[in-house]
């Protein structure tokens, strides 16, 4: 609703439910908006740890970009408020949480379901680029699963717009970075490409693909993209994940693309 955009929300809007996640800087919890009954999720963080310019402003901009974003397979964000002590970020409630949680309790996903979550992504990816908004944080715990088992990317809290070579300050997992950003080169949306790639093959064998004991050796399979395949991934799948770990910013596969290729058309036919 229209007023929604203008009216400052507060705390004592909402009560509070269950804690769905633990996160960094802060947890996220199910509520529900007093007077509507409207249930959303709210990421709490503690303004105590990302004082530091840095993090603030990363928020702020995550707002603004996530304010401008709309998309099925977008989680939205409907808004956000603060108080002394804590920013609150008013988050469109997944129910079935992230991504991740699914995949470990799964193991790994067959070739159907994977196919219509990497569709679903790319989807949303597209939508993404076009608005010139790069992810740059694309794993499974920042994918989360709806009420209708849809996937919705959220965490714009690394997004940039493209071009960038802001460098990963507080990187998480080495997994999902692409060789430009582990050589601090300037990047641009071919690494939300890259991301898809590797996502790919951890919805399909349950491990990323340059899963390694060691980060530097998780570095060394990044950049000489050292990949091995289980017998049980199909040729169309090896297919697609081979044009999209490419080295070279440039040759990998374009999104849209990517909705075209056999291994998608075959086993995330349209509106399954
Ligand atoms: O994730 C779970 O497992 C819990 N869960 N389960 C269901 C569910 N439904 C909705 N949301 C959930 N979680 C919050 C997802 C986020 C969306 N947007 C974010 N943005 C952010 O964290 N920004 C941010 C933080 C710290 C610093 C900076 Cl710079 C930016 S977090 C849910």
């Amino acid at each position: 609703k229209k007023d929604d955009k203008k009216k400052s929300w507060s705390l004592s809007d909402f009560d509070l439910g269950r804690p769905l996640g633990k996160g960094k800087f802060g947890n996220v919890y199910l509520a529900r908006e007093k007077e509507s009954h409207y249930v959303v999720a709210l990421k709490v963080l503690f303004k105590s740890q990302i004082l530091d310019s840095e993090i603030e402003h990363q928020v702020r901009r995550e707002v603004e970009i996530q304010c401008r974003l709309r998309h099925p397979n977008i989680l939205r964000m409907y808004g956000y408020f603060h108080d002394e002590k804590r920013i609150y970020l008013i988050l469109e409630y997944a129910k079935h949480g992230a991504l991740y949680k699914l995949l470990k309790e799964r193991g790994r996903f067959d070739e159907k379901t994977a196919a219509i979550y990497v569709r679903d992504l790319t989807r949303a990816l597209v939508y993404c680029h076009a608005k010139k908004v790069i992810h740059r944080d694309i794993k499974p715990e920042n994918l989360l699963i709806g009420h209708n088992w849809e996937l919705k990317i959220a965490d714009f809290g690394w997004s940039v717009h493209s071009p960038s070579s802001r460098r990963m300050t507080l990187c998480g997992t080495l997994d999902y970075l692409s060789p430009e950003m582990i050589e601090g080169k300037p990047h641009s949306y071919a690494v939300d490409i890259w991301s898809l790639g590797v996502l790919c093959y951890e919805l399909l064998v349950g491990l990323p693909p340059f899963d390694a004991k060691d980060s530097s050796q998780t570095y060394r399979k990044i950049r000489y993209v050292i990949i091995k395949y289980p017998e049980f991934i199909s040729e169309k799948a090896k297919d697609l994940m081979g044009k999209l770990l490419v080295i070279n910013p440039e040759q990998r596969l374009p999104l849209t693309s990517v909705l075209q290729h056999p291994w998608i058309l075959e086993n995330a036919p349209e509106g399954a």
